[in-house]
């Protein structure tokens, strides 16, 4: 396959087994990426990582720009070596940690200036600095500079922002140079069907390897999305990755997947297992709950991971409760597997014509509750 290719494979409805070409390699979509924000997946190594069926790593532009520097880690030999992952690399743009993170002071067309959350030193990121610094990195896919509004939004500030993303888009494309890598444009239009298709529209126009719809998991009721969903997604373009950045559970994945998204990212899986919550195929586990404090059992008996074969919820509940780096440790490990399991699980559920069968199932065993 040619870099960027994107070849579908088979489908099911509008979910999609496919394979992206990217210069580190192919990857297998539907994909869940881990977000390895400041060059790290936070708690596990990359060999761990590969041992859980980790495909992308995520790194956060915003981040990795305020510390250790991109022109530092392109001296360490760029994002890969630095982090010694081999396999392929996302990064986002910065814009959405510049308007969630940081001391925003001053956003016009050029770009926007803050002040970082770290040292209170100014910074400017614009579409070609936002460029610059991921192409320092080296990364593999390279997100466009946008703008991603917090909800709820107004009309007016929901179609002045697309109105911008669009504009930057192009100062993006016409500023990123690096051949190895893959630009891809995000879509926004806040919670409104008429906003998104016209955003899509937009941003859709401009021939890229890739698409991603942004503006979701920023506060808005998750049913929002979930509905809005299937009147945008099948509508990208059809032989193209289709990216939700920032989703999401379980069940928001299989949602969308049946809703034609190819690829995910989110910080749930590894944020909530350092909090001691497990995602299993029989719902959430609280690992803190009593009722596990001389329970032998694996977290979820269905999981071959590393803490599943090894270690007892009697274990882990006491890691935990003792703030045990290792805890952390293996309650990421098992929540990394498991989301990467049920990507697995999925892409053979539409090779093999079983979609719809596998849907209902995850959709029946992730919302079971804890007893
Ligand atoms: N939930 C989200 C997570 C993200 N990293 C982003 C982003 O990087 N850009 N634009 C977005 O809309 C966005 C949404
Ligand atoms: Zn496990």
């Amino acid at each position: 396959m040619a870099l960027g290719e994107f070849k579908v494979h088979a489908t099911a409805g509008n979910a999609r087994r496919a394979t992206l070409m990217t210069a580190h390699g192919p990857v297998q979509t539907p994909v869940f990426m881990a977000v390895g924000t400041k060059a790290t997946v936070k708690a596990m190594t990359p060999e761990e990582l590969k041992e859980c069926g980790t495909q992308v790593v995520l790194g956060n532009t915003y981040h990795l720009h305020l510390r250790p520097g991109e022109k530092t880690i392109a001296k360490m030999g760029g994002l890969h070596k630095f982090m010694n992952w081999d396999g392929p690399i996302l990064t986002d743009s910065g814009g959405f940690q510049v308007f969630s993170l940081s001391q925003l002071r001053n956003m016009s067309e050029e770009g926007v200036e803050f002040r970082s959350h770290l040292d209170g030193a100014k910074h400017f990121i614009s579409p070609e600095k936002s460029m610059e610094i991921q192409m320092d990195l080296g990364s593999d896919i390279i997100m466009a500079f946008d703008e991603c509004l917090q909800y709820p939004a107004t009309d007016d500030q929901i179609e002045k922002s697309m109105a911008l993303t669009y504009r930057w888009l192009l100062r993006s494309r016409d500023a990123m140079t690096r051949k190895e890598s893959l630009l891809f444009g995000i879509v926004q239009g806040g919670l409104s069907l008429n906003h998104r298709l016209k955003s899509m529209e937009q941003i859709c126009s401009v021939d890229l390897p890739g698409y991603a719809l942004g503006g979701f998991s920023v506060g808005e009721p998750i049913h929002l999305m979930h509905e809005l969903l299937p009147h945008v997604a099948p509508k990208m373009p059809a032989n193209k990755p289709r990216y939700l950045m920032g989703v999401g559970t379980p069940t928001d994945l299989i949602i969308a997947i049946d809703s034609g998204i190819d690829m995910f990212d989110c910080v749930m899986p590894t944020r909530v297992a350092r909090n001691g919550t497990i995602y299993t195929w029989n719902g959430k586990v609280s690992i803190k709950r009593a009722e596990y404090k001389e329970d032998p059992s694996a977290l979820d008996p269905e999981c071959d991971c590393y803490t599943c074969r090894n270690y007892s919820k009697a274990y882990l509940r006491h890691l935990f409760l003792s703030g045990e780096i290792l805890g952390s440790r293996l309650n990421t490990i098992h929540n990394i597997h498991f989301y990467m399991k049920v990507m697995e699980k999925a892409r053979a559920a539409i090779a093999e014509g079983r979609w719809e069968e596998y849907k209902n199932f995850c959709l029946a065993r992730f919302a079971k509750k804890e007893k």
